[in-house]
């Protein structure tokens, strides 16, 4: 699986966290910054990150700012991308096995490295389902980006 990753400088501290984590499980995420705490504007690197998935450049992507709620707001806003909050594992697993999430955005001011690696972990382990009802309601949310 292909992984991209982007944090803002809120984000930046837990950023390394999340690196290794995805290196314990085998990943080689592409790395889109920001690198240090120099302020940026999250919405820029979301763009940045989301497009690598919305383009078939990666197959999911996790983004973190200061609280996860920023970037999700931002990812949600463009098309293709289905995003969430995954501040825990159940909801990880559930995003994608019910929703089709592709991005998972999480809080390095909310949780630590055991909450998000058991997150990430969970994420990245989870296929969309094959039952009809959970594939309608995405065909659903995908025709909704045309309202
Ligand atoms: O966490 C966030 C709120 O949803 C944002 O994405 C930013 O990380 C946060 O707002 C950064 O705040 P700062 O005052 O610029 O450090």
């Amino acid at each position: 699986m292909r992984i991209a990753i982007g944090c803002d400088h809120a984000g930046f501290p837990a950023k390394h966290t999340v690196l290794e984590i995805l290196n314990s499980l085998g990943m080689e995420p592409r790395d889109c910054g920001t690198d240090s705490t120099e302020p940026v504007d999250f919405p820029v690197m979301t763009r940045k990150v989301c497009q690598l998935v919305t383009g078939g450049e990666a197959d999911r992507a996790l983004l973190i700012c200061g609280t996860g709620v920023g970037a999700v707001m931002a990812a949600n806003r463009i098309r293709g991308i289905r995003a969430f909050v995954g501040h825990d594992a159940y909801s990880a697993a559930q995003g994608v096995e019910h929703d089709n999430a592709n991005v998972m955005c999480l809080g390095a001011w909310i949780v630590g490295p055991a909450v998000m690696r058991h997150s990430i972990t969970a994420f990245l382990a989870a296929e969309f389902s094959t039952e009809e009802h959970f594939r309608r309601r995405v065909a659903m949310l995908s025709a909704m980006e045309h309202d």
